[in-house]
């Protein structure tokens, strides 16, 4: 049975559970649950804190987990990066009151609050910088005002909560996270980690494509595939209208309505567009 570790609170704990169950898996049924098994599946998930995930799998004791980059980043355990999950997007960065740090080259000497230490020494580490780490569990932004620290190294989504600290960003950002699929290191080959990532990518091709239907005149159809190439190659079928012919294809749901202004300028008429629930490219 392959098990599986995935988010039991926090912001990646929805979205992963959401994902698995359009990918066709079962998940608890109370949030308070720790364990769901799907027989039908063969597979057993477990519901851990997002910062231990990284551990369980690393060691080998959990086939795969769901994850933030940065806490995989910050735990330094020996597990890999499979997929990107495309939810739970966030930067990394580093923030100070902006009249005493206001550039990554002042952070030097200085104290940093943050509850991923692991991610700022590496940062340290790369740019051959000494700073002290100050680590905390979480609220870091108040570390500044309480004078705990200059500086603190956190998660930003919106930007809110520093604004609400009198704090301001430094730099670029020291990571761009967001949820990911992990195994660890030197896991060997197994269909059915195989399979569990085929349904996961067909779940995020099934959010970012839409397919996109049409008729166009048969000599129209050069131009008209140009805009609409598919991802193998767009489906033509004769319609019962002479010289005519019917266009299928995905394009990127971002596009679409780009995409059927300028295929009703070259003469295309008939445009649908379907969601997907699901598929396997
Ligand atoms: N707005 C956000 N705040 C915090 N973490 C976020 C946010 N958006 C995405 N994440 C990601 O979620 C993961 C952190 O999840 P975790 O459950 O540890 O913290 P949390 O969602 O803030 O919950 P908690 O209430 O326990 O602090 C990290 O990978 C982080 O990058
Ligand atoms: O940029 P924003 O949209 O404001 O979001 C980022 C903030 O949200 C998280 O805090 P959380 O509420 O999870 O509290 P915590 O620090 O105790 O984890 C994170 O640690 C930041 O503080
Ligand atoms: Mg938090």
């Amino acid at each position: 049975m392959l098990r599986i570790a995935i988010p039991n609170k926090g912001t990646l704990s929805g979205p992963a559970a959401q994902m698995l169950r359009e990918a066709g898996y079962q998940q608890r049924g109370d949030d308070r649950d720790l364990i769901c098994r799907d027989e039908a599946n063969d597979v057993e998930f477990f519901y851990l804190r997002p910062r231990d995930i990284a551990t369980y799998v690393g060691s080998g004791d959990l086939d795969l987990g769901i994850t933030g980059r940065d806490l995989l980043v910050d735990s330094a355990s020996p597990a890999e990066e499979m997929l990107d999950l495309d939810f739970g997007a966030a930067t990394f960065r580093f923030a100070a009151r902006p009249e005493t740090v206001s550039d990554v080259d002042q952070i030097a000497g200085r104290r940093i609050a943050t509850a991923y230490p692991g991610v700022v020494e590496r940062y340290l580490a790369e740019h051959g910088t000494t700073a002290s780490v100050i680590r905390l569990d979480g609220a870091v932004e108040n570390a500044v005002r309480l004078g705990v620290a200059d500086v603190v190294a956190d998660v930003v989504s919106t930007g809110a909560t520093l604004r609400q600290a009198g704090l301001a960003i430094i730099g670029e950002p020291i990571l761009h996270s967001s949820a990911v699929l992990i195994r660890q290191g030197e896991a060997p080959a197994n269909g059915q980690v195989d399979q569990l990532v085929r349904r996961l990518h067909g779940v995020l091709v099934a959010r970012r494509y839409v397919m996109l239907a049409y008729d166009v005149r048969a000599d129209l159809l050069d131009q008209a595939t140009a805009l609409t190439p598919g991802i193998e190659s767009p489906t033509i079928s004769p319609l019962h209208r002479e010289g005519w012919v019917a266009v299928e294809a995905l394009v990127l749901r971002q596009d679409v309505h780009r995409i059927m202004d300028e295929l009703y300028d070259v003469g295309a008429r008939a445009i649908l567009v379907t969601v997907l629930h699901a598929c396997r490219l």
